[in-house]
């Protein structure tokens, strides 16, 4: 179901545009952490995740920007970096008419391109925030424009600081190497747990037994890396018994050149987020 906003003055509501994967997560996160429910309105043209977001939140969807936007003081933007440039033209009317504080999620697209699109002088918020924000434990690295204030950082810096915690980065070309560590890093880790998955399986663990074995394992190697205060060379060193199984399976990745795998990988991801701009100027 959509809904039409009333036209009045800002209502303190901030408005999502795109309700996708990222969207989810985020409004997962802010709900559970006290966020009113009717104080989030979301723009999804897909019916079925509109719906789902209603059901699930309790949110107030629309199928369209516009609608969404309009009333709203806070917009985070979070469609593709493809039609970034589509939705901010629809929505530069209501922008230049309302100011709101503007946070873009969108990788790779820069604060001036943003502010561009929406007919210029804005406070812009470039936010790289990574999927468990669903869970209250993701992580966002933060850049505003010139033109964000202090009472705007700080409003967005809170409104991140609800799905975990924040990191402002002040070189904005440096955000392209967060997307690429933290933004996509949750994919890496996953990659990792099929490949362990399927590597116990093919050593002969049931499937649901290596799956709850490698579950659990990267759980607690995260709760030590995040709890102690240790770096995590020294955390290898202690599982690795000279001449053990650890071992083995180390010089394995060494020798496969796993380090140099993972820079590459976060060199090609960095790569695509400058192309992203790029392709969208
Ligand atoms: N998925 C992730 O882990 C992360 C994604 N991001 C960024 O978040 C943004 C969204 O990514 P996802 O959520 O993964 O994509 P997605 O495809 O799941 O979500 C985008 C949503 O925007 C909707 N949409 C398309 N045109 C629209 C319009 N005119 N008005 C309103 N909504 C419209 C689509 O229907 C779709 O549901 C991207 O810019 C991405 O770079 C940032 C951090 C992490
Ligand atoms: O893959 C992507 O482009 C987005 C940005 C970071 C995570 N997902």
């Amino acid at each position: 179901m959509s809904q039409t906003p009333s036209p009045s003055s800002p209502t303190g509501a901030i408005a999502f545009i795109g309700g996708g994967n990222m969207a989810r997560s985020l409004i997962g996160g802010l709900i559970s952490r006290g966020q009113s429910a009717d104080g989030v309105h979301v723009a999804e043209p897909a019916q079925a995740l509109r719906d789902a977001l209603e059901r699930d939140f309790h949110v107030r969807g629309f199928d369209n920007a516009t609608a969404a936007a309009t009333g709203a003081d806070v917009w985070v933007l979070a469609v593709k970096p493809q039609v970034m440039a589509s939705v901010c033209a629809e929505l530069a009317g209501i922008a230049q008419a309302q100011r709101p504080l503007v946070i873009s999620i969108a990788a790779g697209i820069t604060a001036d391109q943003l502010d561009g699109w929406l007919g210029g002088g804005l406070a812009v918020v470039r936010a790289m925030p990574n999927t468990p924000a669903l869970l209250g434990v993701g992580i966002t690295g933060l850049f505003a424009n010139d033109s964000t204030d202090g009472h705007q950082r700080d409003h967005a810096a809170g409104l991140l600081d609800a799905v975990g915690p924040t990191v402002w980065i002040d070189d904005e070309s440096r955000m392209d190497a967060v997307t690429a560590v933290s933004g996509s890093g949750p994919a890496y880790v996953f990659l990792l747990a099929e490949a362990m998955q399927a590597a116990g399986v093919a050593q002969g663990l049931a499937p649901e037994a290596a799956r709850a074995l490698v579950q659990q394992t990267l759980l607690g190697a995260a709760t030590m890396l995040t709890r102690l205060d240790e770096p995590a060379d020294v955390l290898r060193a202690r599982v690795t018994s000279p001449g053990g199984t650890t071992q083995a399976a180390i010089e394995t990745f060494e020798a496969g050149g796993f380090r140099e795998l993972v820079a590459r990988a976060i060199a090609a991801a960095t790569e695509r987020g400058r192309q992203l701009s790029a392709a969208n100027h």
